[in-house]
């Protein structure tokens, strides 16, 4: 009984559920009967070929695609237990709670600092000696410290892509979400810079938790603890990324991670 009751606590809790996810684009049928639950804590790779449904999923947990003519949700998204699409859901909080980095870096055209700074500042904290302590923890977590502390005021834009990218990520870390979307974020860097992020999210993992699409099945592998593979709008299969790519249950995941399809 002991040991169950402490197997019970060191399983990871979700940090996203989704249940009977359906997604609409006018007609369209983009996601259909998605049901997921993602651990925290935990890196969960989405992969599939082109179109699939991996970008709609990994917009619809924190609302990116409110502003779209036409889109439509039915079924429950769920955060930490919270509906996200529940009347009373504060997107601004959402989106500081479920934080997105992009397949392109987006840093603000402003100084390295002032867009680390930017998110803090939107939640009210002003005083310029908290500012510092977030900036620099932020940009320590995201690996980039050393590598701008002595430009920080110098502009965002001067940075590599790959540095670039590390900022946007200090970015979103300085908010301090629990859940880090990650839409393709390697796939415009080149290879030691794409290294180094994969590197940063096995530290992130440690205290976020990841969602990651990705094309390269190499990378799904290499980071992520469960992979969902969708095709056309549904979840094909679900399991640890270990044993998907090692014993894939389903032929259609077989054919799409040895590359015959896709
Ligand atoms: N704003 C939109 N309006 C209409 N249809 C859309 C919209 N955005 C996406 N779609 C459609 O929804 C489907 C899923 O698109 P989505 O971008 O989620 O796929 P994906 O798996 O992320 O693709 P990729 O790997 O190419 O990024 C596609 O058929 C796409 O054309």
């Amino acid at each position: 009984m002991q040991t169950v009751t402490v197997e019970k606590q060191l399983e990871k809790r979700n940090a996203v559920e989704t249940k009977d996810l359906n997604v609409y684009y006018g007609s369209f049928h983009a996601l259909k009967n998605v049901r997921l639950s993602i651990k925290e804590k935990a890196v969960t790779a989405l992969i599939g070929p082109s179109g699939c449904g991996k970008s709609t999923f990994l917009r619809t947990i924190n609302r990116m695609n409110d502003m779209i003519p036409n889109f439509r949700v039915e079924g429950k998204v769920l955060v930490k237990n919270k509906d996200v699409y529940a009347p009373d859901t504060d997107v601004v909080e959402l989106r500081k709670n479920v934080g997105m980095v992009f397949q392109r870096p987006n840093p603000f055209p402003m100084s390295i600092y002032d867009n680390v700074a930017y998110g803090p500042r939107i939640h009210g904290i002003k005083k310029k000696q908290d500012l510092d302590i977030i900036v620099e923890r932020s940009l320590k977590y995201a690996a980039l410290w050393d590598e701008v502390k002595d430009r920080l005021h110098k502009s965002a834009l001067g940075l590599s892509g790959g540095q670039q990218q590390r900022l946007v990520i200090a970015r979103v870390l300085a908010v301090e979400p629990e859940v880090i979307l990650m839409d393709e974020p390697a796939s415009a860097l080149d290879p030691i810079s794409t290294a180094k992020i994969e590197q940063l999210i096995l530290e992130l993992k440690e205290k976020y938790t990841i969602i990651i699409v990705t094309h390269n099945m190499q990378q799904a592998a290499r980071v992520s603890d469960d992979t969902a593979f969708f095709l056309n709008g549904e979840v094909v299969e679900f399991a640890g990324t270990k044993d998907m790519f090692t014993r894939p249950k389903n032929p259609q995941t077989e054919s799409y991670i040895s590359g015959r399809f896709g």
